[in-house]
């Protein structure tokens, strides 16, 4: 199982092109373990459910738009509780952590594993790693080397779920494996819930590895966390509804503002550093947003079919108009006009400039030096306002399906996974190792090539490819399947036609633009194919999964 220390992932082939990326599991690295009937049979609310144990060989497609003749490509285990569990409830010691930016619904998760755990598994001790009960407020992974936790009763975490933010605390940055594991190990935990972000998913599997090493009985589960909606695989991230929700009062306050003023123009600025899928569906559920920018579509302000000109015809027409930006957006477009800051947050994220003071002040300059109509633009920032509310009626039933099914895992024996939904079904999502063995180089650096092959052939764990610089020899190959990649909105899809055809604004990009972007996304040209948008009715359609045998990456 182990190349470099490192798992492998665990792939199983069935017929008809049929894929599991199947997750890890106790009796991968620790022989003869016992087993124990799920105390759930006895369980009133459940014994009473017909079929409520998941059949072994339950899984989710990760495509569910197929043709005739289309493999059935990759699954993913369903998630849900098992006959058998892995552990008595009394021997169960969890704990939970919350770490990157907050997120509507964070206390909601915290609560339903603190319930789940008690009520469905007579589990009592589970740690919230957290010590902002003291001075030095360390949640996120440093509150791991603190020596402070908060015990979680379901008394405690009662009534959570109606304020925003988390109560265990976060944090960016100080991530340290072997002080983490280190920690876990000497606090006797043997459950851990780690609910975040790609850097905290990251995070997440690189502990797992380490405590698969050292061979501990030890669950390292995550629970995806964030509010740009940018994890791939997974349906949507919870707590983005009710971001989009909260964003629409923002954006009625900017109709508002400019709809009352003569050549007035809303300005909003929404979250969404590289993915902008707030911004996309705040402005497809509002309808008075007449320009909505992301960062996946670069735009430019002067000349024909630029920002300005836009801008103008629409005061022109209707007299004023409402513009939603996500922060991310035109970032291109500062750096070249302003000093490039080049500045991280402590977890290595780049710090973005601020695009709406940016625009605001680039549209004003604009229309006061061309003295063509004096305009009124009212700027709204509700940035940190939408993530730090509590989660609405919809995410809670979310949120409470994610705990309810990472519990189960974990009692399960399965490890190293995510808990996420795939089309509407729960799943348990492998973490993997984000890294491609070269057996050429004999190290585990990733090779960019072997990862070119990988983009075509992406369910195996060997391919042979052919360029010149592996010279054909085998290549193990790893990824990370939550985070390898960031899930964007995909300017050719569907969802972004749907918001260009109700703004009416213009696509900035022109057909030699399109033909490019195409090239290089769609027909696997020089960047990686990029997946269907996922919240998408038409995504998630099957791609061609080639048999397992020699792939030529050049
Ligand atoms: N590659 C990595 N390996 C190990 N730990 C990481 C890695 N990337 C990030 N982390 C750790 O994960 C934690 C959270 O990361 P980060 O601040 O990027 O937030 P995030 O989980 O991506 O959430 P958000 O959605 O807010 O960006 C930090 O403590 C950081 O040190
Ligand atoms: O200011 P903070 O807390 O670092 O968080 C800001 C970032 O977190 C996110 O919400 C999620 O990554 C981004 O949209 C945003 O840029
Ligand atoms: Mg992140």
């Amino acid at each position: 199982m182990e190349s470099n220390g490192v798992s492998k992932p665990k792939i199983v082939s069935g017929g008809f092109g049929y894929v599991l990326e199947d997750v890890p599991h106790f009796t991968d690295y620790i022989p003869d373990l016992p087993t124990y009937s799920n105390p759930l049979q006895d369980n009133p609310a459940f014994s009473v459910v017909k079929q409520y144990f998941v059949h072994v060989d339950d899984s989710v497609p990760q495509k569910i738009v197929v043709h005739k003749d289309s493999p059935r490509g990759i699954h993913f285990r369903r998630a849900g509780p098992r006959q058998k569990v892995y552990f008595e409830s009394d021997e169960v010691h969890a704990c939970i952590v919350t770490c990157g930016g907050l997120c509507p619904g964070l206390n909601t998760v915290i609560r339903e594993i603190v319930y789940s755990l008690y009520y469905m598994y007579g589990v009592k001790r589970v740690l919230g790693i957290d010590v902002t009960v003291l001075l030095f407020h360390q949640g996120g992974y440093r509150g791991f080397y603190a020596r402070n936790t908060i015990a979680l009763t379901p008394k405690v975490v009662n009534d959570i779920h109606k304020r925003g933010g988390t109560i265990l605390g976060t944090s960016r940055g100080g991530h340290d494996t072997s002080k983490i594991v280190d920690s876990i190990q000497d606090r006797g935990i043997n459950q851990v819930y780690i609910i975040g972000g790609d850097g905290t998913q990251k995070g997440a599997s690189v502990i797992f590895e380490e405590i698969r090493r050292r061979g501990l009985k030890v669950v390292v589960a995550g629970i995806p966390k964030t509010i740009d909606n940018d994890i791939p695989v997974i349906d949507k991230s919870f707590g983005f509804d009710t971001a989009v929700e909260e964003a629409q009062r923002a954006i009625n306050a900017a109709h508002v503002e400019a709809e009352s003023i003569e050549n007035g123009i809303g300005l909003v600025k929404l979250m969404g550093r590289y993915s902008g899928f707030i911004a996309m569906y705040a402005t497809l559920a509002s309808r008075d947003v007449d320009c909505c920018l992301i960062p996946e579509s670069p735009f430019y302000l002067e000349g024909e079919g630029g920002l300005f000109e836009y801008i103008e015809k629409q005061l022109k027409e209707n007299g004023h108009m409402v513009i939603v930006i996500a922060e991310g957006a035109g970032q291109e477009l500062l750096s070249e006009s302003m000093q490039s800051m080049n500045q991280q947050d402590a977890s290595g994220n780049k710090l973005l400039q601020d695009v709406g003071l940016w625009i605001s002040q680039n549209i004003k300059d604009y229309f006061s030096k061309q003295k063509k109509m004096t305009i009124n633009l009212k700027y709204i920032d509700p940035t940190y306002m939408i993530r730090a509310v509590p989660s609405n009626a919809s995410d809670n039933v979310y949120c409470t399906l994610l705990a309810q099914s990472v519990v189960h895992g974990a009692m399960a024996g399965y490890t190293g996974f995510t808990s996420g939904l795939v089309n509407g079904r729960q799943t348990y999502i492998p973490f993997y190792v984000s890294i491609t063995y070269d057996s050429f180089h004999n190290t585990p650096k990733p090779c960019r090539y072997a990862e070119h092959a990988l983009k075509v052939c992406v369910s195996f764990t060997q391919v042979k490819c052919e360029c010149s610089i592996t010279r054909g020899l085998l290549l193990d190959v790893g990824l990370q399947r939550i985070t390898e990649k960031q899930n964007k909105v995909v300017i050719t899809d569907r969802m972004w036609a749907r918001l260009l055809s109700s703004t009416n604004q213009p696509s900035f990009i022109s057909d030699k633009d399109v033909i490019e972007y195409k090239k290089e996304y769609i027909s696997g040209g020089k960047k990686e194919e990029e997946p269907a948008t996922q919240l998408l009715d038409d995504a998630n359609c099957a791609d061609v999964v080639l048999e397992n045998k020699e792939v030529s990456c050049m």
